[in-house]
């Protein structure tokens, strides 16, 4: 059953090992998948999952314990499945802290993956670029991330520590797993799209309002490539319960750092440039998932 907390901000819901057991367990008895490779998708990006051979689907309203998405883009489906010899689990809608989900809540499908037996987790999202290299409808594979929310004291991890998912103060410096970065990269150059493709720090902020310029100007000096509202929670989750980690933003905009500038972002838009390049982004993640290694969490 999960707790209320008491926190530095206020009261939150803390979820417990039992709750995120009993949706495995459901999720186990409805299928006879069994993944080693968990996919989340941004916005825009739940076409990831078409690719899944031998399907079965389940609607987040029908998964016990499970959130609901609320967010345009993002069906809240969990797609099971294989792709390319390899079994998967794939979140069509991710849950965002400005839905109004607890951090518990936004972050609870990876330590539901963590206890379905995945050893690898791929993020995927829509995001804005601040790095002056980084256009609308390029890729960038997420080097590091800065994590506003959890540096201002909004942690997934904020609560009494469950040391069945990992240790109290677990280290954050080789979140990305550098091995399957390089093997992207590789994957982009053989598919002839690396002109598209570079590393970069991806910045998390709370949302829903994209941001100032001088918000956009603040993170531009602070080395962030690219701002979006979501994943680094997941991440930090996804390590503390030592799961191998891979990312991707699709820039879907840039970021507006100067007065002059008269361009404005919306949703609308940044769904419409996700799927111009949804069927690149699937080639890329398809070919990762089939040349990865899944029974050493510690190599490519
Ligand atoms: O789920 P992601 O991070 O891809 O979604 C981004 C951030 C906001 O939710 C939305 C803004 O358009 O896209
Ligand atoms: N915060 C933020 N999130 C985004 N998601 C997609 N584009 C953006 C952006 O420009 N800023």
């Amino acid at each position: 059953m999960s707790k209320s907390w008491v926190s530095l901000w206020g009261s939150e819901q803390v979820c417990v090992h039992d709750d995120y057991q009993k949706t495995a367990d459901w999720l186990l008895s409805q299928t006879k998948h069994r993944p080693q490779v968990a996919i989340i998708c941004g916005s825009g990006l739940g076409m990831l999952a078409d690719a899944l051979k031998c399907q079965d689907a389940f609607h987040y309203t029908d998964i016990p314990g499970f959130p609901q998405s609320t967010v345009q883009g993002h069906a809240g489906r969990l797609v099971f499945g294989e792709l390319k010899g390899k079994t998967c689990v794939c979140m069509q809608g991710r849950f965002h802290m400005y839905e109004g989900h607890s951090l518990c809540k936004t972050t609870f499908p990876v330590r539901v993956f963590k206890l379905l037996g995945v050893e690898t987790l791929i993020v995927t999202n829509a995001a804005g670029s601040l790095a002056d290299g980084l256009k609308p409808g390029d890729i960038m594979i997420i080097k590091d991330h800065v994590n506003f929310p959890g540096l201002g004291g909004f942690n997934p991890l904020n609560g009494p520590n469950d040391d069945k998912f990992g240790p109290r103060f677990p280290a954050m410096s080789a979140c990305y797993n550098p091995g399957l970065r390089c093997l992207a990269m590789d994957i982009a150059k053989q598919q002839g799209v690396a002109e598209l493709v570079q590393e970069g720090v991806y910045a998390a902020v709370g949302g829903p309002n994209f941001e100032t310029i001088a918000e956009a100007k603040l993170m531009h000096r602070l080395g962030v490539d690219a701002v979006g509202m979501s994943t680094a929670p997941e991440v930090v989750v996804a390590v503390h319960c030592g799961l191998r980690v891979f990312g991707i933003s699709l820039i879907t905009n840039k970021v507006v750092k100067s007065y002059e500038d008269r361009e404005c972002v919306n949703h609308e838009g940044v769904l419409e440039v996700s799927k111009l390049r949804s069927h690149t982004l699937q080639q890329l993640v398809s070919e990762l998932v089939s040349r990865m290694d899944v029974n050493n969490n510690t190599a490519v």
